[in-house]
């Protein structure tokens, strides 16, 4: 009998409609692509690294640590996919984790503890990005970086001050994480209206944390509406929806594989993307041109050099009007923060 063969997983990421595809083969015309993991061994750097190995878009899968690499990655090589796995730990290691990398992403750093903002996360994680940022300026300036470390409003600020200061930087390939929160928001309208999650988008555009995270109910493919109650039922559950995890796990972390699922569909839209494949859409927190903050999320045209545009917020309700002015003072004072704190770490380590 002739083995079935072997599944791939791969995700379409569309405005409309949107779909979980699983693939067999891998079409001639995909050149797959090297991927790093900054954080490789933790809650989100495990199963995020499991995900991209069952990828067909990926070539070689490098995962950088502090610590614990090497067993992630004798796991992982086990896997029957033709994905190679390199593991790589500690500092003097990372310049080789990153060498030919055409993707980065970064969940590197300390998860929130309940009763915890994601700006308390700022004193330890501000560090570890800029570190990692940095050793990217000088081993892979153009590969795309994907932060996925908290808070985000701030590490994209710093991750771009840091490019700068080496004359690497290129807006179009540092991105915020915030697909999460585009996942969670068609969860929980889908759940309230009885439709198909995978068929909802809701974009949601602004910062990553609390208030500034900012969905847009009005602007729903395929459109839905809400009475007033709705409206603010969900937008509170999406904004506070990693508080919600952060306190169902009691002091042991916040949203792990949620998080991993959400970096995985990231990643697949942006290696699709460096592909040539057209028309692909997702939300992410950039550098922004169009709006009066200097970094904000907006969903996002990807294409071979990654962002190729924002898609900009659309037309706003007057309810999404409120809660972006609600928003600006913790999203600009957070912005402002890591731009402050890039240039006291550049002083310092020149
Ligand atoms: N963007 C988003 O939507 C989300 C972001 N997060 C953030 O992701 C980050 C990671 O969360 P978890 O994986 O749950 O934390 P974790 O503590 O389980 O894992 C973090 C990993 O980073 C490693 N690490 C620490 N310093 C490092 C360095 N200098 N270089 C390389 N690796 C280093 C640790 O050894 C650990 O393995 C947190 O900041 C969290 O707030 C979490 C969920 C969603
Ligand atoms: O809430 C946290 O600290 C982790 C996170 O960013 C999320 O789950 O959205």
């Amino acid at each position: 009998m002739n083995k079935p063969p072997t599944l791939f997983i791969s995700f379409i990421s569309s405005v409309t409609p949107k779909l979980i595809r699983y693939t067999s083969i891998l079409s001639p015309s995909i050149q797959t692509k090297n991927v790093a993991v900054l954080g490789a061994s933790g809650g989100i750097g495990q199963p995020l690294s499991l995900l991209l190995k069952l990828s067909p878009l990926i070539n070689n899968l490098s995962l950088y640590d502090i610590q614990h690499t090497k067993g992630v990655g004798v796991d992982l090589s086990h896997i029957e996919t033709q994905v190679k796995v390199k593991a790589y730990v500690g500092k003097e290691q990372l310049s080789d984790a990153l060498k030919d990398m055409d993707l980065v992403l970064i969940p590197a750093g300390v998860p929130r503890k309940p009763g915890m903002t994601r700006d308390d996360l700022f004193i330890t994680n501000a560090t570890i990005v800029a570190n990692l940022v940095s050793a990217c300026a000088k081993n892979c300036s153009q590969a795309i970086l994907a932060i996925i470390t908290n808070p985000i409003n701030s590490t994209v600020p710093i991750a771009t001050e840091i490019m700068k200061a080496y004359n690497v930087y290129n807006e179009k390939k540092i991105i915020g994480v915030t697909t999460l929160d585009v996942i969670r928001a068609a969860t929980f309208v889908a759940e309230a209206k009885g439709l198909d999650s995978l068929r909802v988008f809701v974009p949601v555009i602004g910062g990553h944390s609390g208030n500034t995270i900012i969905p847009l109910l009005s602007q729903i493919s395929p459109p839905v509406s809400f009475s007033q109650q709705e409206l603010d039922s969900l937008t509170s559950r999406i904004q506070n929806a990693g508080t919600e995890v952060v306190e169902a796990k009691a002091g042991t972390g916040s949203a792990t594989l949620s998080m991993a699922h959400a970096g995985a569909r990231f990643s697949f839209s942006i290696l699709d993307a460096l592909n040539g494949k057209t028309g692909i859409i997702d939300c992410g927190y950039v550098a922004s041109q169009e709006t009066e903050f200097k970094y904000f999320a907006t969903p996002l045209l990807l294409g071979r050099n990654g962002v190729e545009t924002s898609i900009g917020v659309g037309k706003l309700s007057e309810y999404e009007t409120k809660l972006i002015e609600k928003a600006k003072p913790e999203l600009n004072a957070n912005i402002q923060k890591g731009i402050d704190f890039a240039k006291q770490y550049l002083t310092k380590s020149r």
